[in-house]
């Protein structure tokens, strides 16, 4: 089918993590016409294919959606998050730093009762997608799927003695840092394939599937709302640079747009809290509470020291060794350029169970200009003249919930978010404990040769107090934001565990707004699983091995 058709059995907004493996796998038997949506272009081009030139994309609204913060008592202003725009989404334009996340989290989901996602399920389907062949790898870890993952190849003495410094402060040697249910620290992985090149959910899925004549997938198409009628999907309403017409669904519309704006999209339809949607002018299809609330976001902050007997890595992006890096990687897939990502991961466990991580730390031997005034959030800051080595940590268990809400009618204007990122104090608190455990971590002996003064914050800034105040400027956005249309009952929450929306039929959701607690790791990983795992869910509903979703729950 083309593009200038107007029914479609699967119309899927959004080819990012989820979307485009939802786009493959719903299209790979022949069976049913899939129409794959996405607001921006194609993609491809070398600043998203090679992995180093990640920091060059920032800012630049071909490749990232930027939305406004709200503003918040004791937060600078101007807070902005980044989210990917075009094929691959945010897989296209993120940090490449590939973690699954933990056995418990999707156990946890299945013991709420979601059993279509305990990890039996999940490890099956990453066996599946995965193709990571280094050595050690677990025997959880697929060996031939379509996502080749890699380990980051850079070894430096202050780099090797980094994995030593955790394990001397107790925690296992990871060969595999994906080895799953437990802590530990190893060199990281990343979604870069074995030619250097950044495997996007585009690149690993969804290009393979393009040649398919049951698959289409429209470019520079704003997805303006779903369609509803007597309580059940029936297309979406499109605006393109010719107009906007409507597409009728068969069977499904389903919502891959990501955590901002699959609840945008569906406010916009009428799904959603009925006072949200009478502010913003929108009738009111099927009061939704939950749509756009639980709204979380992994808080991290990165704390440089001054780096000694090893020259790290800030001098090697400027110059002729930059230079040298670009032509090493055109010549080999090598290199400096061929990734991203912090050298080593550590997971870590400060209150949560040793087999549920509830800090990560992502180590570097780079470090930026950040203070106060100048932030050292990604595409911002600039790499520091003198060598120094970064610990980027991450809070994995937040407990404050912010919320998503449009504001108008229309899909151009921005939505409100209220990140409310310290709407429970106990989270400042964990994170002024992180900071600590930071400190403790690069004075382990292994690296009393190579690690000097803390430059930022500062060993001046001691006391709780002090460091509250200083992380209020220091913690930045994980970009990792998750639950706003969470899988749960139909009284506080937005889809079922087969991932239909409540109260409204042929409707789902598949991205990570869906998952009911955030994960004990990066996001992208997760969100292409839910869009593999969502897919036999909604195959089996097709072909009538379980409840079809068009006589969802009501
Ligand atoms: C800068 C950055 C760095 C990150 N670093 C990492 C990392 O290193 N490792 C990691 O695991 N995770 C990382 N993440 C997080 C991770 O990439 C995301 O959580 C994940 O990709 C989200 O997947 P998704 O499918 O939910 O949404 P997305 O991948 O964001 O896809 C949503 C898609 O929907 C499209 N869309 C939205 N609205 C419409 C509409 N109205 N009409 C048509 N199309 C629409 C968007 O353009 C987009 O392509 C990062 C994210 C960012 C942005």
């Amino acid at each position: 089918m083309t593009a200038q058709d107007t029914v479609f059995d699967y119309i899927i907004v959004g080819a990012g993590s989820s979307g485009c493996v939802l786009a493959d796998r719903l299209s790979a038997d022949g069976k049913s016409q899939v129409l794959l949506i996405e607001a921006g272009g194609t993609n491809e081009t070398e600043l998203v294919n090679m992995p180093r030139a990640f920091m060059k994309m920032f800012g630049n609204p071909i490749h990232f959606w930027h939305f406004p913060v709200k503003g918040q008592h004791g937060r600078p202003e101007g807070e902005v998050w980044p989210y990917g725009r075009g094929l691959g989404g945010s897989s296209s334009t993120n940090g490449t730093w590939y973690l699954r996340g933990m056995p418990t989290d999707y156990d946890g989901w299945a013991a709420a009762g979601h059993t279509e996602w305990r990890w039996s399920e999940i490890e099956r389907c990453y066996r599946a997608m995965e193709s990571y062949q280094g050595a050690d790898a677990h025997a959880s870890r697929g060996r031939d799927g379509p996502l080749q993952i890699t380990q980051l190849p850079y070894r430096s003495p202050a780099i090797a003695a980094t994995v030593e410094a955790g394990v001397e402060m107790g925690l296992p040697r990871l060969e595999d840092i994906n080895t799953p249910g437990t802590t530990g620290i190893g060199y990281t992985q990343a979604t870069v394939d074995r030619r250097g090149r950044r495997a996007s959910s585009y690149q690993a899925f969804l290009k393979p599937a393009m040649a398919r004549p049951n698959l289409t997938v429209m470019i520079d198409t704003l997805v303006e709302r779903v369609e509803i009628d007597n309580g059940r999907a029936t297309g979406v309403r499109i605006r393109t640079a010719d107009g906007t017409r409507t597409i009728t669904a068969r069977h499904e519309v389903i919502l891959s747009a990501g955590a901002v704006q699959s609840p945008k999209l569906l406010q916009l339809s009428g799904i959603g809290p009925a006072d949200v949607l009478a502010g913003a002018g929108v009738p009111v299809k099927h009061d939704l509470p939950a749509v756009g609330r639980n709204l979380a976001d992994h808080a991290m902050f990165s704390i440089s020291y001054r780096l000694h007997n090893d020259q790290g890595a800030n001098r090697e992006f400027s110059g002729w060794r930059m230079m040298s890096h670009v032509v090493r990687y055109y010549l080999t897939r090598k290199g400096m350029m061929a990734y991203t990502s912090p050298e080593v991961t550590a997971l870590l466990s400060m209150r949560s169970p040793a087999d549920w991580p509830d800090v990560q730390f992502g180590i570097g031997p780079f470090s930026m200009r950040s203070s106060e005034e100048r932030k050292a959030d990604p595409g911002r800051g600039a790499l520091e003249d003198r060598p120094g080595i970064t610990v980027n940590a991450i809070s994995l268990r937040p407990k404050s919930r912010g919320a998503i809400s449009i504001c108008s009618a229309d899909v151009a204007d921005n939505v409100e978010i209220d990140a409310n990122w310290w709407g429970d104090p106990a989270d400042k608190a964990f994170m002024i404990d992180m900071v600590r455990l930071v400190r403790r971590y690069m004075r382990q002996p292994a690296l009393a040769r190579f690690v000097g003064e803390e430059v930022v914050p500062g060993a001046a800034v001691e006391s709780d107090e002090q460091i509250g105040e200083v992380l209020e400027w220091l913690t930045s956005p994980g970009i990792h934001a998750t639950g706003t249309c969470r899988m749960g009952n139909a009284g506080d929450s937005v889809v079922d565990s087969r991932l239909r929306v409540h109260g409204v039929s042929g409707l789902r959701v598949v991205d990570c707004s869906v998952m009911p607690v955030p994960p004990a790791g990066n996001t992208n990983g997760p969100a292409m699983v839910i869009g593999w795992r969502a897919a036999e869910l909604i195959l089996e509903d097709r072909d009538g091995s379980r409840t079809p979703a068009h006589q969802a729950t009501q």
